[in-house]
């Protein structure tokens, strides 16, 4: 193996492609629901090596009212700064004001976690360029289960990728009807186009498996749910899989589930874990 040197930083802060401290530090960008879970738990429960460092917003004065409400000693800074102020930077925006961050982050050579990923499926030329400048993306499962055997099964031959959403009226805009109705069909990239905040799940699922044309969806409003309902379909020349999620809605945002928070916070974690169980 060939000696990386004596300057070789070998730091969690390295490996994340930032500067040589042995603490990642983390910028979060918009503390809304996810947001703020994820501050939470990071001033609660981070573990060694991890710290929160700064949060940006449309509004600084606003951020840093939350983070003093928090408890945080973190710097509250304008968007467009955060990047300078972390290694690893937390999309949690919405889609329309992560659009804009994302194109001004991935050239950084820093790591950017998204929770917007119908971004990431509606402008390919994002990762790409993110590729080419060394900028690491990771895109946390998110409100979704099953990416670790959907991507082992697109190193077969993966056949089919379906997922049908169904929601409560209000994580859906408050589209209401008497009984269950169906909002949308096709693929994940026009789902993206008209669903941008309900159909992350379907983007991260394209990313990992056929791509936006070849993935299936389907949206569904649903007043007797009280949980955002995902069932998932993957068919490969390996494996046939039928998963089925029932996810709590955020108090705060009943659009978003309570696990894509938590699913943000295990990507965190990973980052300065030596030990990982699962692909
Ligand atoms: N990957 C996944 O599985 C999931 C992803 N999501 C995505 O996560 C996003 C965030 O979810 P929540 O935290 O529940 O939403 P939220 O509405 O509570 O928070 C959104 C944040 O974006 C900020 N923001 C909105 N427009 C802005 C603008 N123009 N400029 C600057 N900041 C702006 C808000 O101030 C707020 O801090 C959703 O919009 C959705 O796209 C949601 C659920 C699951
Ligand atoms: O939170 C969920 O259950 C799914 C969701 O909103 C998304 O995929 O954007």
């Amino acid at each position: 193996m060939p000696d990386a040197g004596p300057r070789a930083d070998r730091s969690p802060a390295a490996a994340a492609g930032g500067g040589s401290a042995a603490t990642l530090a983390v910028g979060i960008a918009g503390l809304g629901n996810i947001g703020l879970d994820v501050a939470r738990w990071l001033l609660a429960h981070a573990p060694a090596g991890l710290r929160l460092a700064a949060a940006g917003g449309r509004d600084p004065a606003a951020v840093a009212e939350r983070l003093v409400s928090l408890g945080a000693r973190a710097r509250a800074v304008a968007l467009p700064e955060l990047i300078e102020h972390c290694d690893v930077l937390v999309d949690c925006l919405s889609p329309e004001a992560s659009a804009d961050l994302l194109d001004a982050c991935v050239e950084r050579g820093k790591t950017i976690v998204p929770v917007s990923v119908c971004v990431l499926l509606l402008n390919p030329g994002l990762l790409e360029r993110a590729k080419r400048s060394g900028t690491r993306v990771i895109v946390p499962s998110g409100a979704v289960a099953g990416l670790d055997a959907l991507r082992a099964a697109a190193i077969g031959e993966l056949r089919a990728v379906r997922v049908k959403t169904s929601k409560p009226p209000a994580g859906l805009d408050g589209q209401a009807a008497a009984g269950p109705q169906q909002l949308f069909a096709g693929n994940a990239l026009d789902a993206c186009r008209a669903w941008p905040r309900n159909v992350n799940i379907a983007a991260t699922l394209a990313l990992a498996g056929l791509g936006g044309e070849r993935t299936e969806v389907q949206i569904w409003g649903d007043p007797a749910l009280a949980r955002n309902v995902h069932e998932i379909e993957i068919d490969s020349d390996a494996t046939s899989i039928r998963i089925r999620i029932e996810n709590r809605p955020s108090a705060a945002n009943p659009r978003s589930s309570a696990l894509t928070a938590q699913s943000v916070c295990e990507v965190l974690r990973g980052l300065v874990e030596p030990v990982r169980v699962g692909t």
